[in-house]
């Protein structure tokens, strides 16, 4: 059972007052970001000295040093195991920490964090629970974190892929060094903490952590087709299907159903947005990115002040920004904005477009007023009954989610119902529009997926006369 309490659980000493906005730039794609980051840290750090009082999530806990680890974290494989997560509150640090020989690692089980046994590699036992991994390890996943093994950039650092010793696949976030601000720290245990406490087929799987002097990493479950705004920049893939969208957008709105109403602790995300939602060789997708989420009360509907408004450009909710108040809606929100991308293709601000035409949400649902959904369609998406009808329908609903006040707009579980929904109607549309969708062999819609294993899915392709018909 949840606790009644209203109080927030992360950053219970965070006092009303002049909120500092921290905007994350960096979504303008993954070869963009890069440039971004510099810029971005500089914002982050700007915004952190001036937010006054803003309460460590993890505080009052002691950091214990390794006591002959020298300074090349390389360097310190005999100690390397015995990282600790400062400041982390509510968890105890392993016993066995200084003690004259160091067990192999720590699994993070409960509120502690125990020694499953004498085995040396890490990589062996994540699958029971996330562990520390040792620095030796990560090196050995990443042949030393070499370039060639980077594959993302983010606010928070750089993102590599490794090979753990069991042969797994992982993404491991390297924070960048002598950056570690309040905030940076508070990202890292952040995303630990939040990530440990939930489990879902589309949220990525925490797999452990490291944290020794200057080195702090993130090991978590790697998902190998790139982040959605790389597909939609094309820059992915086949150019995504009509179809798969809505797919995308059903996992996304699953993961943040499971994140509002059945974890433990309710947990409003605060970032999300197109680069944060990874895409599998299936076409799932995956919520990535925790630096910023927030457990909060019961009522994850309820209010809480915020010192700090997270998020990215684009996708904050106004109402948000307004009040420094903070709710499931505020995701809500940025889910309306991811679903206006997923159909038109462009990302919430296109800086480049005449000016009328910037800001993405307002001009995709002023087009919908107009009756012209499918003027507003990405260029790339084909034109049939079918495809016209689901994006007219996910602008509908992506319209209720920006409603200007978080009470105006549906819970996340009501918009999986209504995305369900317009699946259903969907696929009624292509058995209707194509009778001979009954006979296997239809040439014109299938429900085979682009992926013979994939979900069976509809889908569409270009039918004629519908193409004449609503072509701009
Ligand atoms: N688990 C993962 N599997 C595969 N690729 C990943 C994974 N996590 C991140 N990436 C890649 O690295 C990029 C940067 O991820 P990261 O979570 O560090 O972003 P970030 O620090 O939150 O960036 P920003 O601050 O702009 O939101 C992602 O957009 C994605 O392309």
């Amino acid at each position: 059972m949840r606790s009644r309490t209203q109080t927030p659980l992360i950053s219970p000493n965070e006092q009303p007052q002049k909120a500092v906005c921290v905007y994350k730039w960096s979504d303008a794609g993954t070869r963009e970001k890069a440039k971004n980051v510099s810029t971005l840290g500089a914002i982050k750090r700007a915004a952190k000295k001036v937010a006054g009082v803003f309460a460590f999530i993890f505080s009052g806990q002691k950091k214990l040093k390794p006591r002959d680890c020298r300074s090349d974290p390389g360097e310190c494989s005999n100690l390397d195991r015995e990282s600790t997560l400062s400041g982390w509150s509510g968890y105890s640090t392993p016993s066995s920490y200084g003690g004259s020989k160091v067990s192999s690692q720590y699994r993070f089980s409960g509120s502690r964090f125990k020694s499953p046994g004498r085995d040396s590699s890490s990589s062996k036992s994540w699958h029971l629970g996330p562990v520390i991994f040792s620095f030796a390890e990560l090196q050995r996943a990443t042949a030393n974190f070499a370039t060639v093994h980077q594959i993302g950039e983010g606010g928070f650092g750089t993102v590599f892929k490794g090979k753990l010793d069991d042969g797994t696949f992982v993404a491991i976030k390297r924070a960048r060094k002598n950056n570690y601000g309040r905030s940076w720290l508070k990202e890292f245990k952040n995303e630990i903490y939040t990530l440990s406490k939930i489990e879902h087929m589309n949220l990525v799987k925490l797999y452990g952590f490291l944290e020794h002097e200057d080195e702090k990493v993130i090991v978590v479950e790697y998902v190998g087709n790139g982040n959605l705004r790389e597909h939609l920049d094309g820059l992915r893939g086949n150019r995504l299907e009509m179809a798969e969208r809505l797919e995308i957008a059903i996992d996304v709105a699953h993961a943040l159903t499971y994140l509002h109403t059945y974890t433990d602790t309710p947990v409003i995300h605060r970032d999300i947005k197109a680069s944060n939602i990874l895409i599998t060789d299936k076409l799932r997708a995956k919520v990535a990115d925790f630096g910023f989420a927030r457990l909060v009360s019961e009522d994850p509907g309820a209010t809480h002040v915020s010192t700090q408004v997270k998020g990215s450009a684009g996708y904050v909710d106004p109402d948000y920004l307004r009040t420094f108040q903070l709710s499931d809606k505020s995701d809500v929100y940025s889910f309306g904005v991811l679903l206006i991308e997923l159909v038109t293709g462009r990302r919430p601000i296109e800086l480049k477009r005449p000016r009328k035409d910037r800001l993405t949400v307002k001009w995709a649902l002023s087009r919908l007023k107009d009756g012209e959904a499918v003027l507003v369609m990405d260029p790339l998406l084909k034109r049939n009954r079918a495809a016209i009808e689901v994006a007219e329908k996910m602008l509908r609903l992506a319209r209720e989610c920006v409603g200007p006040t978080r009470g105006t707009r549906p819970t996340m579980k009501v918009c999986v119902e209504k995305l369900w929904g317009i699946r259903r109607d969907m696929k009624e549309t292509i058995l209707v529009s194509s009778p001979s969708v009954s006979s296997s062999s239809s040439a014109t819609h299938s429900f085979v997926g682009r992926d013979s294993d994939r979900y069976a899915l509809p889908k569409i392709v270009d039918d004629e006369n519908s193409t004449e018909l609503l072509s701009p």
